[in-house]
């Protein structure tokens, strides 16, 4: 059954049709990605999602709720979680602090508890960090850690407001790929886990075709192509819009590895 159901979803800004009446659908427990050239509406897609864009014209149905019109706050409150393009925590927390932090904004705990409540849930921060394999660097300050140890952490945080759906802005950016398939592998563990649905943006066509289960293609904000990785990579309106005619992923992939 469909946890996400987005229906002729709109977005102009002035005369552009940044997103053009797109649908699609997303399940518990699968990794859809949304990809596209530049200027697709990608992050258009994602922010009206997640409540930073209002969408002109129609439906984003989440769980049986209409999210159009709902502040971000609101639709994380349905347990919609995301991870950031940059990487955001507070450096000069420890790592374990950062993720009470966020399990007393889950529990609509004020801040300002905060002096209080050092002790707050740090079991259950620490089992969280435990799931992204971060529970060793717990009392290390985040400003000391390298840069995918930040996405765990970030991982972690989104996983205190218990999500059935986690939204990531192009989760690898900036990484080397072994951090990047390191992320995606845990990631996919986290979705198998807890049979969480994950709508991600993404640049790196690997990373698209090893994890995601299924992918949604945009090109000039309308929905061009959908379904399973291979047939993405088949589909000749796909290599159109992202190559130009008589070139493929296999090619430019093959043309990667030799420069
Ligand atoms: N705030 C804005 N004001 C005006 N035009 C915008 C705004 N945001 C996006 N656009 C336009 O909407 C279209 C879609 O942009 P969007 O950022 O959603 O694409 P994208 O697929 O995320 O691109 P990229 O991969 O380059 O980030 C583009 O033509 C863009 O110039």
């Amino acid at each position: 059954m469909s946890l996400m159901q987005v229906s002729n979803l709109g977005k102009s800004f002035g005369g552009v049709k940044a997103v053009d009446g797109i649908s699609f659908e997303l399940r518990a427990g699968e990794l859809l990605a949304l990809i596209g050239p530049n200027g697709a509406g990608k992050s258009t897609t994602f922010n009206m999602v997640n409540g930073q864009l209002k969408a002109d014209a129609g439906s984003i149905l989440f769980d049986g709720k209409e999210l159009v019109g709902l502040k971000p706050r609101e639709i994380w409150r349905l347990s919609v979680s995301r991870t950031f393009q940059i990487a955001e925590t507070f450096a000069s927390l420890t790592v374990v602090e950062n993720v009470q932090m966020a399990l007393l904004s889950a529990d609509h705990r004020l801040f300002s508890m905060w002096r209080k409540a050092a002790a707050y849930k740090r079991d259950e921060a620490l089992g969280l960090l435990e799931q992204v394999g971060m529970a060793a660097q717990a009392d290390r300050p985040c400003s000391v850690l390298a840069y995918g140890d930040v996405k765990r952490v970030e991982l972690a945080i989104a996983m205190a407001n218990k999500p059935k759906l986690l939204l990531m802005d192009e989760p690898t950016a900036g990484m080397a790929p072994r951090e990047r398939n390191d992320l995606m592998a845990l990631t996919k563990k986290l979705v198998t886990e807890r049979n969480m649905a994950v709508l991600f943006t993404e640049h790196s066509m690997d990373v698209v075709f090893a994890y995601a289960d299924r992918m949604i293609v945009l090109a000039r904000g309308r929905l061009i192509a959908e379904g399973k990785p291979h047939e993405i990579r088949d589909d000749p309106k796909v290599q159109e819009v992202y190559f130009g005619s008589g070139k493929t992923f296999e090619k430019l992939k093959k043309s990667r590895e030799v420069a």
